[in-house]
């Protein structure tokens, strides 16, 4: 008996640059299905991360230089943070194989297209992709094989990417477990900034703000905190440098919709100083809403 799968890998090798939360899921998603590629390689900066991947096994090979990753891979997935994955790309570029896909993760995706832009070949298809899908945590152990199942990703294909490239790439988030959809990259950038990366930045800001308070105030907010403050520590647990990265590579869409998310606040403000019940039941009824349309979806 053997266990070989009778759907053939898309890849012979795939490298995985960044085998933190995403990358190490997608490797561990990888090596348990076995449809996606032949050969799994993982390369990171960071010495201790190389080290944990080689403990978890989760690579058939862990290199330290980029180079040396992506020479001869079929497709280079960069699970890098937002602001290194341009500069990582520019660097593995000249030596990729000429037909090798270049992907990426990234919670944004305009400004690292035109980062990446100068640097592109036009023998190496360039795919970016967003996993709608992750957790506060970082690093390979918080990787698992089934984060991406019925989760979104979000594909921003270049108006020139091969689209047989794109097509295998989206089979690739298939077999990872996601469901699919392109979209333009600036669009991506205005939706992520209200389903995403505004509600991390209020509730970075609404623990900041519990965190000035007095201190015998502070205490009492850690002591009493009910699941409303709950709820935002754990987004606020996200890692510093991503979360940097992203709300300074998606400046102009997040900034327009914490604009629009003030004036609405500002009204729930009127509302309330005014008894204005009408509005305000309406204002959560609209919220109650979202819910159910979120479980619904099986997005929740
Ligand atoms: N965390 C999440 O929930 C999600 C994250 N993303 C995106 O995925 C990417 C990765 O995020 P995570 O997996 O959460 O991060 P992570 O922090 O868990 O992993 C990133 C890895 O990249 C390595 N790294 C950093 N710079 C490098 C370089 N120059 N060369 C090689 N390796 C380098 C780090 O050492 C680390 O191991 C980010 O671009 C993020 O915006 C996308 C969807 C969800
Ligand atoms: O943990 C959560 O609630 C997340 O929102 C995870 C997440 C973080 C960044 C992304 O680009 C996509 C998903």
């Amino acid at each position: 008996m053997t266990d070989t799968p009778t759907v053939s890998p898309l890849f012979g090798t795939l490298a995985v640059i960044g085998p933190g939360l995403i990358g190490s899921s997608i490797l561990r998603r990888a090596q348990r299905d076995g449809t996606i590629a032949r050969e799994l390689v993982a390369c990171d900066i960071d010495p201790a991360v190389r080290q944990r991947v080689t403990e978890l096994g989760i690579a058939n090979r862990v290199e330290a230089d980029p180079l040396h990753a992506a020479a001869d891979a079929d497709c280079v997935i960069l699970c890098v943070p937002v602001g290194a994955i341009a500069t990582v790309g520019a660097q593995i570029l000249p030596v990729m194989k000429p037909g090798a896909i270049l992907s990426e993760v990234g919670s944004t995706k305009q400004s690292i297209i035109n980062a990446i832009a100068p640097a592109l070949r036009p023998d190496i298809p360039f795919v970016p992709t967003h996993p709608m899908a992750g957790t506060e945590y970082s690093g390979p152990d918080a990787g698992f094989a089934t984060l991406f199942d019925d989760r979104w990703c979000l594909l921003t294909p270049l108006e020139d990417t091969d689209p047989a490239a794109t097509a295998l790439v989206e089979t690739m988030w298939h077999r990872l477990g996601a469901r699919t959809r392109i979209m333009d990259p600036a669009h991506h950038d205005r939706v992520c900034a209200i389903v995403s990366h505004l509600p991390h930045l209020l509730a970075f800001t609404i623990c900041g703000t519990a965190d000035d308070l007095a201190d015998e105030t502070r205490s009492e907010v850690l002591d009493f905190a009910a699941s409303g403050f709950r709820d935002f520590t754990r987004i606020a647990a996200s890692d510093p440098v991503m979360w940097r990265d992203i709300f300074l590579n998606n400046r102009e869409a997040l900034l327009e919709m914490l604009a629009r998310f003030m004036e609405d606040a500002q009204a729930m403000a009127r509302a309330i100083r005014w008894g204005d019940e009408d509005f305000i039941v309406d204002r959560i009824e609209r919220g109650r809403h979202i819910r159910r349309s979120l479980l619904e979806n099986r997005q929740a």
